[in-house]
């Protein structure tokens, strides 16, 4: 990685706002970020499809960041936000272009503005999901239990719901987020319990399979590592059936951890604190 840049680097002279992330950033991605920009009311353009040109170039709140395509250098968070998009594509500026353009519309499609207010019923989903505390260097995490002796059949009975909830609750975490100081989380499958004699039905597979896609597509660089917990030896060939789905970058960040408290604990404690790993997983958090 080269030396990060001065502060004035990022417009040739011009000084711009920064934050601790954006002071992080190298040359290259600095000069492909600025091409990114310049493309910005073109990106516009393309996503939000309207016949009042005035109407598309309006700034979009994305992940609660306000990106102005006319003049998106006012706010650092902007540059953190679309450096996602670069990395995301190795710094691949029409790659990055087409992945911010689909990305808008499918957020359009998907209502993802409509999902923040959505309620799930709490007897079905209230287990299933939890954002709880933080890694060792201050990012939110979160858990997922797909096991656990809860029951499974209402959760995946409709996929279209479960991806809504799935989706919200990585939106909340994202909220979470302050793109000044962090940018991305820690998640943890947990599949304690879970009996894998018939393996999985076919709604567990198209919701596991579409809302990895969902999250490969539209969410860039959120993920810093990802653990499954809980995973009996002999089940461990599911993990490969993900890998055509992810990026070979994403497949990197992921663990597989056997089964039993001491097993999970000796490989989330180097991550996440005692005081905020829950007590089911060895910490000392009176979590879920
Ligand atoms: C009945 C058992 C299982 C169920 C219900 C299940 C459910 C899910 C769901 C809903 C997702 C979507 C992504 C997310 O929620 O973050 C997912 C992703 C995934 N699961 Fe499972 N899973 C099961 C078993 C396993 C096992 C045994 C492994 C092995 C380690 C595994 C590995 C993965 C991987 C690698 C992904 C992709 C992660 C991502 O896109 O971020 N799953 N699973």
């Amino acid at each position: 990685m080269s030396e990060p840049v001065s502060d004035s680097s990022p417009a040739e002279g011009v000084t711009e706002p920064q934050n601790e992330l954006t002071k992080q950033f190298t040359d290259t991605e600095w000069t492909t970020l600025k091409e990114l920009r310049a493309k910005l009311p073109d990106i516009y353009r393309s996503a939000f499809t309207t016949e009042d040109e005035e109407a598309s170039l309006r700034p979009f709140d994305l992940w609660g960041v306000e990106i102005d395509p006319v003049n998106p250098t006012k706010d650092a968070r902007v540059s953190v936000v679309l450096i996602k998009f670069l990395r995301a594509r190795e710094l691949d500026v029409p790659g990055a272009v087409d992945m911010l353009v689909a990305t808008l519309k499918w957020r359009q499609e998907f209502k993802t503005d409509e999902l923040l207010s959505e309620e799930f019923p709490e007897d079905v989903f209230g287990g299933v999901g939890k954002v709880f505390g933080h890694d060792k260097e201050g990012r939110p995490v979160t858990y997922n239990v797909y096991g656990g002796g809860l029951d499974m059949k209402p959760v995946f009975s409709d996929v279209k719901r479960f991806l809504r909830w799935r989706v919200q609750l990585m939106e909340k975490t994202i909220r979470l987020l302050d793109f000044e100081k962090h940018d991305q989380m820690i998640q943890v499958h947990d599949y304690e319990g879970v009996s894998f004699m018939g393996g999985r039905d076919a709604n567990q597979k198209a919701a596991a399979s579409e809302a990895s896609k969902i999250f490969q597509d539209n969410y860039p660089e959120f993920l810093a590592n990802k653990y499954f917990i809980n995973v009996p030896t002999f089940a461990t060939w599911i993990f490969w059936l993900f890998k055509p789905l992810l990026s070979a970058k994403t497949f990197a960040k992921m663990n597989v951890v056997g089964t039993g408290v001491s097993t999970v604990s000796a490989a989330l404690l180097p991550a996440i604190g005692e005081a905020e790993l829950p007590e089911r997983y060895g910490g000392q958090a009176k979590a879920f």
